[in-house]
């Protein structure tokens, strides 16, 4: 793998940077290429040859002069239109992709399956972050090949995915570096092997940073949707694809608990939006190539080696700071809730997910016939006020949150969660068994391994796979 080069400050957003490239190029190729273009002259007059001589020079001046300050106004246009690096993925290290023989040993070898009955292989998309990590462990526990992908951005703190990386790597998994939207670097995954299952959970996530930046959902949920669709499509044979939807999709909906069939045309934020886009592009690419997809509605997933920017996890670390948490409220002053789910369960349903995903049925591009299509709500059918939530932590963390509560600012958020699993449970024997307050007495074990009891006094890396 050892990418032969890194680039710091670069957007991972190839297809635009390549654009913009091309753009400024074409910009420069598009001015003459000499500039100074011959004038017409009077032959029969000396003075009029000089004074046009002197207006040949003087035009091809001003010629030369205008295009240099065109081009330099075109180029602070696009310098400043670039994306920058305060953006969600804008200070991501780009490592450019370069296969060779010791990349393709590591890919084979870490898809390859520890045993022969049906066993799946499966290139996991976000290997690096919360779900994928635990997916593509359970995964290789039990025998499956398992390869991951992660573009490793700097969305919430990059060590921790480097620490999940590690722990991967010491089972087996290895995790490519980059990015959905690389094409090139897809194609050249199923070169190399050919994958039964994708497991695809890279995505933008967060439902209120979609405000501060917009462009980094279309680019990992839309783009990169349709990227890892576009290979899938046209491999042979296609893969089964599990992909992560999100319980945002019912937006502003009241009628509870929220089932697959309820109208999901009520997003509260561009993140529900993004969703919810994926989910009819899923359609689109199984009726017309014959992809199986299915897609899984997470409820607000929470556990050991969780996201940073979510709630529980970051009440947690200002619990310990003694700095004082926000906890929004609805409207008439009401608690805002949520079907809070624990991470064991989650995985059990993307497992069971992949391991009854039918084929798909087209290949190089063609179908053959119909296939499966499906779309479950994966939550834990209790809901949870957010300071009860709170309570649970105080309790496990013995330390007394300083709360103040404030308006839900209107950034996306919506007032409450409440998953209807029953499809779930029969298609899958989805069976969610952990609640909320023994699901954040593991996280808060884990935060405290790997933490320390302050956030300023790290103890990694240590032994945390017993909290796994
Ligand atoms: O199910 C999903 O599809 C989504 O789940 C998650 O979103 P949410 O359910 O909004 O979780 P999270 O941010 O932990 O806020 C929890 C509660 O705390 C409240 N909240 C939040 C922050 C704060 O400062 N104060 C507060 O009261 C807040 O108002 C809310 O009521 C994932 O982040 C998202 O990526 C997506 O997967």
């Amino acid at each position: 793998m050892p990418p032969s080069t890194v680039q710091d400050d670069f957007p991972s957003t190839p297809g635009k940077v390549g654009s913009t490239l091309h753009c400024r190029r074409n910009s420069i190729d598009s001015l003459p290429e000499d500039p100074v273009q011959p004038v017409k002259m009077d032959k029969g007059n000396y003075f009029g040859r000089v004074t046009s001589r002197w207006h040949s020079s003087a035009l091809a001046k001003l010629l030369c002069i205008t295009s240099i300050l065109l081009a330099l106004t075109v180029s602070v246009f696009l310098w400043m239109s670039l994306p920058r690096g305060s953006q969600g993925y804008g200070s991501l290290k780009v490592q450019v992709f370069q296969r060779n023989h010791e990349w393709e040993r590591k890919v084979i070898h870490s898809g390859s399956p520890n045993r022969n009955d049906n066993a799946l292989t499966v290139l996991v998309t976000g290997a690096a972050g919360f779900v994928g990590t635990h997916v593509s462990l359970a995964l290789k526990k039990r025998g499956d090949g398992v390869v991951g992908l992660d573009n490793f951005n700097s969305y919430y703190e990059v060590s921790l995915k480097r620490a999940r990386q590690e722990l991967l790597n010491k089972h087996g998994v290895f995790v490519v570096e980059g990015d959905i939207n690389d094409k090139f670097l897809i194609e050249s995954l199923f070169d190399v092997v050919q994958f039964t299952h994708v497991m695809h959970l890279a995505a933008q996530a967060g439902v209120r940073y979609a405000m501060q930046n917009p462009q980094s959902y279309i680019h990992s949920n839309i783009a990169g949707l349709v990227n890892i669709f576009e290979v899938c499509k046209a491999t042979n044979p296609q893969p089964a694809i599990v992909w992560a939807s999100s319980s945002s999709v019912y937006g502003l909906n009241t009628k509870v608990p929220f089932s697959e069939a309820d109208r999901t045309d009520q997003p509260a934020s561009l993140y529900a939006a993004t969703k919810k886009a994926g989910e009819e592009i899923a359609h689109t690419y199984n009726h017309i190539y014959g992809l199986s997809i299915t897609g899984l509605r997470f409820f607000t997933v929470y556990g050991p080696w969780g996201r940073p920017d979510m709630a529980y996890f970051s009440f947690t670390r200002d619990i310990l700071k003694g700095k004082p948490i926000s906890i929004y409220s609805g409207a008439g002053g009401k608690d805002l809730a949520r079907d809070f789910t624990y991470i064991d369960d989650i995985v059990k349903g993307c497992v069971a997910s992949l391991d009854t995903a039918e084929k798909s049925t087209g290949s190089g591009g063609k179908k053959s016939g119909p296939a499966m299509l499906r779309v479950f709500n994966l939550g834990n059918t209790s809901p949870v006020t957010v300071p009860t939530l709170v309570d649970i932590l105080e309790k496990y963390l013995k330390v007394k949150a300083k709360r103040e509560t404030i308006k839900m600012p209107r950034n996306g958020d919506v007032p409450f969660t409440h998953a209807n699993i029953s499809s779930a449970e029969l298609q899958l024997h989805y069976k969610p068994v952990t609640n909320l307050d023994t699901g954040l007495k593991k996280f808060v074990k884990w935060y405290l391994s790997y933490y320390g009891d302050s956030s300023n006094r790290k103890l990694w890396p240590g032994n945390n796979e017993q909290t796994l």
